[in-house]
């Protein structure tokens, strides 16, 4: 059986910046893999060649054995890939439900027919996925009120009304508090395994990931170096050397609770 995603030999470059090279990976239905990194190190670079935003200079992206060469963002998404990014993008005038009735009247392919039915449509399943992320009772308030941690649940409910096979999530949790963060990637966990759905997601918070990631790849001038458990990769000398003195050491001597 194909993995969820195949990723072979990626390759971008910007100019004489080489963005991305040579990185190949996979990813399982139900797993959460971290992807980590350095400023620059081309996570988003990766992320985007993903979802079809930019194309690679070279190498093939698969989701479930299909290649994804030459399809828009929008085709990707059909496909299955569904995205959430650093900064929330939500309607703020409409309600929470509406925000993601709109991206289920989306899914069903119901956009055409949306005048004069909009407040019923896909109301049950907007409930659904609603009650799914916690915000039950927040459904009536208009986004433009929700507090930041509540409108990242939000945007994981919209990801998900698109059913995705693999959800990309670039930097999750930047902006929230600590407690919010947690809670919202053991959330996304749950969510995942319950519904195998294959999650990537960049983080530079190292707690989030050591906490949550079933594996974690570490990029570093786009290349690959590293790609294992959490404490496998907090054990590697090469990722210890890039960490150095960004926190990732305490972090593990912390948990671990061995001394240096
Ligand atoms: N559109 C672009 N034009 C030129 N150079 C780019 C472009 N996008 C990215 N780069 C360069 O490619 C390299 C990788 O950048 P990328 O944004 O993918 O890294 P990143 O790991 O996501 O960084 P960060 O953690 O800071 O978001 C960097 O050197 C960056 O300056």
């Amino acid at each position: 059986m194909s993995p969820l995603l195949e990723v072979k030999d990626l390759m971008k470059s910007y100019g004489g910046v080489h963005a991305v090279r040579g990185v190949s990976f996979t990813v399982a239905a139900g797993q959460m893999l971290a992807l980590i990194g350095p400023n620059g190190a081309g996570k988003s670079t990766c992320f985007n060649m993903l979802n079809g935003q930019i194309p690679p200079d070279a190498g093939t992206v698969r989701i479930e054995g299909k290649d994804i060469k030459g399809l828009p963002p929008r085709a990707v998404w059909r496909l299955g890939v569904g995205r959430t990014f650093q900064i929330t993008a939500t309607f703020a005038s409409m309600t929470v439900r509406e925000n993601v009735q709109v991206a289920l009247i989306s899914f069903h392919g119901l956009i055409s027919r949306v005048f004069g039915f909009a407040g019923a449509a896909c109301r049950e399943e907007a409930d659904a996925l609603l009650a799914l992320v916690g915000l039950t009772t927040q459904a009536e308030r208009p986004c433009g009120e929700l507090a930041y941690g509540d409108l990242k649940r939000l945007e994981l409910a919209v990801a998900l009304a698109n059913q995705p096979r693999l959800l990309l999530m670039d930097e999750p949790t930047a902006g929230m508090a600590p407690r919010e963060r947690v809670e919202l990637m053991r959330l996304t966990a749950e969510i995942a395994r319950a519904k195998g759905i294959g999650v990537l997601f960049t983080e530079h918070d190292m707690d989030v990931v050591f906490e949550h990631a079933d594996e974690v790849m570490v990029l570093n001038r786009g290349q690959l170096i590293a790609r294992g458990t959490p404490a496998e990769v907090r054990r590697d000398p090469q990722v210890r050397a890039i960490y150095l003195g960004e926190g990732l050491l305490y972090d593990a001597r912390h948990r671990e609770g061995t001394a240096a």
